[in-house]
């Protein structure tokens, strides 16, 4: 008899039966499927709206140890307001910064509506113990993050030990109160597209609001095929629990072009429902000026050229 779904973490031998039992990822047809629908051409008016979508999916990201206030207030203008020459760009989804600069973010974003999210649990290696994960969490959540993106323990995943990870997701989903948690899988370091997908799969039965794929800090980070992989796995979630949960890939995500293929790979992945910043990100350092000099182009005939945006 198998395990009903609620009741596959009531042990690690139950959890482990239940992730090894998925249906394991055809590697060869996922590359080959991530790079057929990268090829996909799209209209200029599609492409135009792909355009703004993408700059509303963007959480801009600044996670270096020389960040200062003053960076991080800057980043924030532009997130509010990424053209000041053109009120017609939208604002984007989310800045992201470390735990000790949320509140200069939260004071400068002040009734924007954009989010602040925040990298808690020891990012980016994710090595300490539960208590300073939790503190972490609760610290960034205090400051005002909307949003915490942590990581999973990689050792734990890799070692088996799938029971630690699921507790420690479920326990800093709790310190986050009403902040919606994203989880980072750091797919670079999993090895393998069957490891992804029990990864999503873990990730989502703890609570995590969002899977993302990586920090940024660890190569190869948000491809096309674990991407595929992840949406795929967010769809059948919700076929199996009811419950949506969003995917933000993250880390390499630098042109437009690498945008709209990822819209294009939500659109015929986990579908249409999902091509909303309430269900996907783009988790992305320089990403925003690209699509802004396109959406020029296209606006104008022109590239305005990189100078002309302030530097991300
Ligand atoms: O979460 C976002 C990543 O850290 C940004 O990575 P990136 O600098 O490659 O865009």
């Amino acid at each position: 008899m198998t395990t009903p779904l609620a009741d596959v973490a009531t042990s690690n031998v139950t959890l482990r039966a239940f992730l090894h039992g998925l249906p394991g990822v055809d590697r060869v047809g996922a590359d080959q499927r991530a790079a057929m629908l990268g090829t996909r051409s799209i209209k200029t008016t599609a492409k135009a709206e792909a355009v703004d979508l993408a700059i509303r999916m963007v959480d801009l990201t600044t996670l270096e140890g020389a960040d200062t206030p003053g960076k991080v207030r800057a980043m924030c203008a532009k997130a509010v307001r990424p053209d000041p020459s053109d009120p017609a760009v939208p604002s984007v989804a989310a800045v992201c910064v470390y735990p000790d600069l949320v509140a200069q973010a939260v004071a400068a974003l002040g009734g924007s509506g954009v989010k602040v999210a925040s990298v808690a649990t020891a990012f980016p290696s994710g090595r300490s113990s539960l208590e300073v994960k939790v503190a972490d969490t609760a610290f960034a959540v205090a400051a005002g993050a909307d949003e915490i993106d942590m990581v999973i323990d990689r050792g734990a995943f890799l070692a088996g030990d799938y029971l630690k990870v699921f507790e420690e997701i479920a326990a800093i989903k709790a310190a986050c109160g009403d902040a919606h948690l994203k989880v980072i899988l750091e797919t670079g370091e999993l090895a393998t597209y069957d490891n992804v997908r029990r990864a999503s799969w873990l990730a989502m039965l703890a609570g995590g609001d969002f899977i993302k794929t990586s920090t940024g800090k660890v190569q190869p980070a948000a491809t096309p095929p674990v991407t595929l992989v992840m949406l795929e796995a967010v769809r059948d979630f919700l076929a199996a629990t009811g419950r949506k949960v969003g995917v933000k890939p993250a880390g390499g995500i630098r042109t437009t072009k690498d945008a709209v293929k990822m819209l294009v790979l939500v659109n015929e992945t986990a579908g249409e429902g999902w091509l909303d910043p309430d269900w996907f990100r783009l988790g992305a350092s320089s990403l925003l000026n690209d699509l802004l000099m396109q959406r020029q182009k296209m606006a104008t005939g022109r590239y305005a050229g990189p100078d002309y945006f302030t530097l991300d």
